[in-house]
């Protein structure tokens, strides 16, 4: 239960100004997240790391000399936007290329590729490692579809140290991936955690049962059983991760491994080392040979009841890389010479956006472009609950308040922008701008996309007719094919896809705006319904596909909820606004 709040929606935000309060003496808070606050070697390659808020010390409390040069903090469980981080990238960056790294996770690989795509374009070298090392939520041959839970911190450390060593971005990004290749980690839980406002967990484990193999999230385990003793547990964690050795590992007997006993929330310190105590014996027995271990809390899921148990095989030079010196809120190792601190106004302010010039026809079609957003955030407001439910099935529970916090940014940059005299294409790429910003997330990164491919055919001057519209939907669902999915993944695709083409034959038809949209909303409808048939092959539901048989897709739902009401909006005019 978290009991100390103000508003539910101002938590990250409110968590982060008094985590950079408190750790001046480590990091610097810019928009999106926060920098070191050490002054940086120019020619350094910055390792920049980051995802939902949540998880401390992931991300902000692992910034600092000797591992990341910035994090990305985005919203409760949900990844930061590709604006957050490349804030936090671009203010890092110290000429010599940026490394990004974070857990698995698909809303953090849309909005990190994205932000990736443009630093390049910037002229800035930019690289990806994943961290993959939780082991139950793929087989080992699709090892690059895990999820990464404790096993960032290994990662991340090889990585820092590598930078500030002065390995060129080519070697920072060789050793983080031979670390991550060599790391792997699984864990179990006893309680599920419960957000900030929320009245219950994002998932129950029946008393004297728990969840074995549980992500970081409310994700479900891959199967239950019963509470065992602590040497029980270590003896299931041990040889989980024994069961599963990397390739690259020539001998068990004798190998030299990093350790990390995670503890996820509230399982406490003491009860942590009574597990310890067993899972050093029986690495012992397994002639291996522990290196600077870790018993603690390295990667947290709010207050959920669990444990992890992280294996990190090491060689000479990642060894070395491991045990390097490290200064950070969160995890320090050995001692480093005192370092020159930066000044707050050293780091770049934020620019507001222009509103380019636009006609007084586009600034009407501006107004029901308010109205249809407004309209759109009452419908996520009235289902809420019932979007979070569905998502909670096999997902993390918050597709609901992702969307709510997405839709009304959308709305409140839409009135701004509307206010300012902005035309209905700047009106509609604002909101998707705010949107995906302000949502992070899948559901951020599509609504984002979606928003701006549709404002790009609106534009400043037109009045756009049906087709234009339809143009203007088919380069949406261009935007979101992009990202991956096909029509049967059971995402948002299965209900964007039908409403495209739906809407182009209705308007070839020669439907009008109304009718095209209303035969449109009806396809997307049936397909949503007909997605809870379809077993999950992307996102967070992916790694329980049999759970999500008989639930419809959230996005996909929540897609076509949100196409019915924008014909109320088409239908009432204004009074949606
Ligand atoms: N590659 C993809 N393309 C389109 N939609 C996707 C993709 N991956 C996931 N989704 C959609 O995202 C929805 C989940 O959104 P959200 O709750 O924001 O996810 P998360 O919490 O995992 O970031 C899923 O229900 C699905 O419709
Ligand atoms: O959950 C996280 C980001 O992934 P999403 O796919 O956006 O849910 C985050 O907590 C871990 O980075």
């Amino acid at each position: 239960m978290t009991r100390l709040y103000n508003d539910p929606q101002a938590f990250a935000d409110e968590m982060i100004d008094g985590f950079v309060a408190a750790n001046s003496r480590w990091v610097r808070r810019v928009s999106g997240g926060v920098v070191r606050a050490t002054r940086t070697e120019p020619g350094t390659v910055a390792v920049v790391v980051g995802g939902g808020s949540g998880h401390y010390p992931a991300f902000g409390g692992l910034v600092g000399r000797g591992l990341a040069h910035g994090a990305a903090m985005g919203n409760l469980f949900a990844s930061p936007s590709a604006q957050q981080v490349h804030t936090v990238a671009a203010t890092a960056h110290r000429g010599a290329g940026v490394l990004f790294s974070y857990g698995n996770y698909a809303g953090d690989v849309l909005h990190f590729d994205q932000a990736q795509e443009r630093l390049r374009a910037e002229g800035i070298e930019c690289r990806t490692v994943r961290v993959t090392d939780d082991i139950s939520s793929a087989p080992a041959d699709r090892a690059d579809q895990r999820r990464g839970i404790a096993g960032d911190l290994t990662v991340f450390k090889v990585a820092g140290a590598a930078a500030d060593a002065g390995y060129d971005l080519d070697g920072v990004v060789r050793v983080a991936e031979r670390a991550n290749e060599r790391t792997r980690s699984f864990g179990v839980a006893f309680s599920g955690c419960t957000l900030p406002g929320a009245d219950a967990p994002l998932f129950t484990v029946p008393e004297g049962r728990m969840g074995v193999g549980m992500g970081i999230h409310g994700e479900p385990g891959i199967h239950e059983a019963d509470v065992p003793s602590a040497d029980g547990l270590a003896e299931l964690l041990v040889s989980s991760l024994l069961g599963e050795v990397p390739q690259s590992v020539d001998t068990v007997r004798g190998a030299r491994v990093g350790v990390i006993l995670n503890g996820l929330g509230s399982v406490k310190y003491e009860e942590l080392f009574v597990v310890y105590r067993r899972v050093a014996q029986l690495l012992a027995e397994a002639e291996l040979e522990v290196v600077d271990p870790e018993v603690g809390e390295l990667v947290t899921s709010f207050d959920m009841a669990g444990v992890s148990l992280t294996l990190f095989w090491l060689d000479d030079e990642l060894e070395r890389l491991w045990g390097a010196p490290c200064d950070t809120p969160a995890y320090r190792k050995g001692a480093l010479e005192p370092a020159e601190l930066i000044d707050d106004t050293e780091l770049a302010a934020e620019t507001a956006a222009e509103i380019p010039p636009a006609t007084a026809a586009s600034r009407q079609v501006a107004d029901v472009a308010v109205a249809a957003l407004a309209t759109m955030s009452r419908t996520i407001d009235e289902h809420v609950d019932e979007l979070g439910r569905m998502d909670a099935i096999a997902g993390d529970g918050d597709h609901g308040i992702g969307m709510q916090r997405g839709v009304h940014a959308a709305v409140d940059a839409a009135r701004a922008a509307h206010a300012a005299q902005a035309g209905a294409g700047t009106v509609l790429a604002l909101a998707g701008d705010a949107w995906a910003d302000r949502a992070g997330g899948t559901s951020g990164a599509l609504w984002g996309a979606i928003l701006r491919a549709v404002a790009t055919e609106v534009g400043d001057e037109r009045v756009p007719d049906a087709a234009a519209l339809a143009r203007g939907m088919r380069a949406a669902t261009d935007a979101v094919l992009r990202f991956g999915a096909v029509v049967g993944d059971k995402t948002m695709v299965d209900a964007l896809v039908p409403f495209a083409d739906e809407l182009e034959t209705a308007v070839g038809d020669g439907a009008g705006i109304t009718a095209a949209w209303a035969r449109a909303a009806d396809a997307a409808a049936a397909a949503a319904a007909a997605s809870a048939d379809l077993m999950p092959r992307m996102g967070r539901a992916r790694p329980h596909a049999e759970k999500s048989l008989g639930t419809p897709d959230p996005g996909a739902h929540s897609f076509a909820l949100l196409m019915r009401a924008v014909l109320t909006t088409t239908t009432n005019g204004r009074n949606a606004s």
